[in-house]
């Protein structure tokens, strides 16, 4: 069996000079992509964590919410939170359309999740499924 330990946090197999472009372009060129690349690559890898800590945070909600039969969605809290998000990516100069997009994405996610805990909790305790929903 082989055993696989990664020296560093996150540390894989992942090649960052890996392009379709080694061999034609200028080396200098590249160097400089691959450069600019491994803050991509940071970034990225921020991304995931940051993701992953914000699912941990909306589980526990999600358990929350099935054991007091609360809806999966909120749409008042998700229209308080896209309005806050469009705002800060106008100060951030990201376009806050692309911004809306990607929290309506995660958040549809998130609700696909509190419906799945939801229906676990409805089957393990006998009980018959939460059909109201606010507004
Ligand atoms: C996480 C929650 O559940 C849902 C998901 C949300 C989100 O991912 O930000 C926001 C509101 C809800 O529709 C919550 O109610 O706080």
């Amino acid at each position: 069996m082989t055993q696989h330990t990664p020296s560093s946090p996150g540390a894989d197999d992942f090649d960052p000079s890996a392009s379709s472009l080694a061999g034609h372009v200028d080396e200098s060129v590249m160097a400089e992509l691959l450069s600019i690349r491994s803050s991509i690559d940071n970034i990225d890898a921020t991304l995931v964590y940051l993701l992953a800590e914000r699912f941990k945070a909306t589980q526990k909600v999600g358990f929350l919410k099935a054991a007091h039969r609360l809806p999966a969605g909120d749409p008042g809290r998700e229209a308080a939170q896209i309005a806050r998000l469009r705002r800060l990516a106008e100060d951030a100069h990201l376009d806050p359309a692309f911004a809306e997009k990607f929290l309506n994405f995660i958040i549809g996610e998130v609700i696909r999740h509190h419906e799945a805990i939801a229906e676990d909790h409805q089957a393990s305790s006998g009980q018959r499924p939460q059909t109201s929903a606010l507004a």
